[in-house]
């Protein structure tokens, strides 16, 4: 049975991982790839487009969320399912939203490039840079959902992103016949 108060016809996908490993190319590649339609939602423009914060931190070059709003605006489309969220920070989002939670990981120095070649102030390199290190997403994610929706994979190049992918889609499958047996049980 699903979680109390919803019933969608495809899944909710979490997404996270220190910024710059890799979340949004993989939404973009699954969205092509799915079985079924799935609505990719970059949380961090959603946040800045439809101004779900409380003013922009110069200091930290990023805005500071209000997650009331945020969780408001994302309540509807949690509810529909078939969403993609790409974040990352996920453990804002409530435990009854996720079917699977997908944490990215890329060594560090590899990690580096990436947010340098984004022209990213080296404060913020170092403080994700610092964060990946520490396994900080990985522990949010653990402390955040079950264990058994908690997936971490590693994305360090073009064959991890694909491979990825690929066990995502036989995720979603499984997901789906899941689903339908236990409709046709039911009923
Ligand atoms: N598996 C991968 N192999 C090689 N390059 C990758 C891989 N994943 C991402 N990249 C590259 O790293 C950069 C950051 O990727 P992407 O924008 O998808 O990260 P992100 O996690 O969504 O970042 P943010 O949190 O800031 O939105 C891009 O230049 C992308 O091409």
């Amino acid at each position: 049975m699903s979680p109390v108060g919803r019933e969608p016809k495809y899944p909710v996908i979490i997404i996270t991982g220190t910024p710059g490993t890799g979340k949004s190319s993989h939404a973009q590649l699954l969205i092509q790839e799915s079985p079924v339609p799935l609505k990719h939602i970059n949380v961090g423009e959603l946040v800045k487009d439809r101004g779900l914060h409380e003013g922009f931190d110069e200091e930290w070059q990023s805005y500071t969320v209000d997650e009331d709003k945020l969780l408001d605006e994302l309540e509807p489309l949690a509810s529909a399912g078939g969403i993609i969220l790409d974040w990352h920070t996920c453990e804002i989002f409530p435990e009854r939203w996720a079917d699977l939670v997908v944490v990215l990981r890329c060594n560090h120095t590899q990690l580096w490039d990436r947010l340098e070649k984004r022209g990213y102030p080296l404060k913020k390199i170092q403080e994700n840079n610092e964060a990946e290190i520490m396994d900080v997403v990985i522990e949010e994610a653990r402390a955040s959902y079950p264990e058994e929706i908690v997936v971490t994979l590693s994305s360090e190049s073009m064959e991890d992103l694909e491979r990825n992918v690929a066990s995502i889609v036989e995720w979603i499958k499984t997901w789906l016949s899941d689903r339908e047996r236990q409709t046709a049980e039911e009923t």
